[in-house]
Formats: structure tokens, sequence, C-alpha cells
């Protein structure tokens, strides 16, 4: 069977773990120290259910509530990771923001496939972020919901195969199952 091509972004405020969570998931490591990324695209082909995926990930460059996305970010692109961390408030703030200019720029937000994922559980000590805040917020928008560490790689390969299937659902591939998932 043919491997199909999904071409996948991840965005959010700086430093949440956008680059981290799509290494862990591509290279199986994770690297402690920070590197801002100004935008850089990786490969992984990989199968779920049978059917090979050759992922494009595109890792954007942090957004705030400034940033006036780039035309990129909207064209050819078959769904959206949407990161926080659940350590910082501000990155819960960003997000929302993201997730309004999407709807500005895609229309019907219903139709696109996007996932919201709370990044770092494993700093459980500083969370700023409630688990129920964040499922309120996918539950209002939706769209499924999961916690990650890319540091302790819970859940970052579920990130992807998630995206994935929200997007094979989007175009009927799929059968409806509940919207959000939670671990
Ligand atoms: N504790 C913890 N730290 C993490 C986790 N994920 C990423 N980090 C750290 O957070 C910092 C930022 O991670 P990046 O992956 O570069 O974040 P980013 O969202 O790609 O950042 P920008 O390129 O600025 O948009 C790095 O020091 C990472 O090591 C995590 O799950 N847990």
């Amino acid at each position: 069977m043919a491997s199909k091509q999904r071409r996948i972004a991840l965005m959010g405020f700086r430093s949440v773990g956008k680059s981290s969570l799509t290494i862990q998931f591509v290279e199986n490591q994770f690297v402690d120290s920070y590197d801002p990324t100004i935008e850089n695209t990786f490969h992984k082909t990989f199968k779920i259910n049978g059917q090979e995926y050759a992922l494009q990930l595109v890792d954007t460059a942090g957004q705030d509530e400034y940033s006036i996305l780039p035309q990129s970010y909207f064209i050819n692109i078959d769904g959206y990771i949407l990161v926080y961390s659940v350590n910082s408030k501000k990155s819960f703030e960003v997000i929302q923001f993201v997730y309004d200019k999407l709807l500005d720029m895609k229309g019907n937000i219903g139709t696109i496939p996007v996932i919201l994922v709370g990044n770092k559980s494993d700093l459980n000590m500083d969370r700023e972020v409630s688990t129920e805040a964040g499922k309120r917020v996918a539950e209002k928008w939706k769209i499924p919901f999961l916690e990650a560490s890319a540091k302790d790689n819970h859940s970052s390969q579920r990130v992807f195969e998630q995206i994935v299937t929200t997007i094979e659902r989007a175009s009927g591939n799929v059968p409806e199952k509940s919207g959000c998932i939670l671990s």
C-alpha cells in the first residue's frame, strides 16, 4: 500500500517544547539545551493500523500574541498540533491566541484537524495550568487534548498518532469516536 503524505505544523509560544516533542518522536532522544527554532521540517515514516504515513513535521518559530503568522503556516498543512507547556500560564494564553488566528485564516475550524497538547507534564510541581483547564479549552473547541512530556517520553508518540487519526477522521477515513483523550 502506498504511503500517505501528511504535512503537520506544530505551533505555540517559545520554549514550550515543539522541537523537543518532534525530536523525541523522530529521533527518540531528548535534548536538554534550548536552541530557538527559526523553522525546521522533520521527516518520519510510521504506520498506524497497517497504513504507512510519510510525515513532514513543520516545527515553527515560537509565536506570541503579537505574531503575524506567515501564509506558509496555512497553505498545504493537513493538521495542527497546538502546544503549550503546563508550567506556563503565558503559553496557555498564547495558544488561545494562535487558535483564534487559525480560525481567522482558515474559516470554520471545525473542518481543520487540530489537537491541543500540554507539554512538560513532568514539571508537575511547577504547574501553572491544570489538566482540567486544558481539557476545558479543548472541549470548548471540540478537539482532542492530551498532556505529554518530551523529556520523559510520555505520550510523545501518541501526540503524532492522534493528529494523524484526527486528519483521517476529518477526511472521513476513520470512524467517529469521542473527541477528547487524556493521558
Ligand atoms: N522538563 C521538561 N523540559 C522540556 C520538555 N520539552 C522541552 N523541554 C525543554 O524546554 C526548552 C525548550 O524546548 P524546545 O523544544 O526548544 O521548545 P520550542 O517550543 O521548540 O521553542 P522555540 O523554538 O523557541 O519555539 C529546552 O530546554 C527543552 O529541553 C519537557 O517535556 N519537560
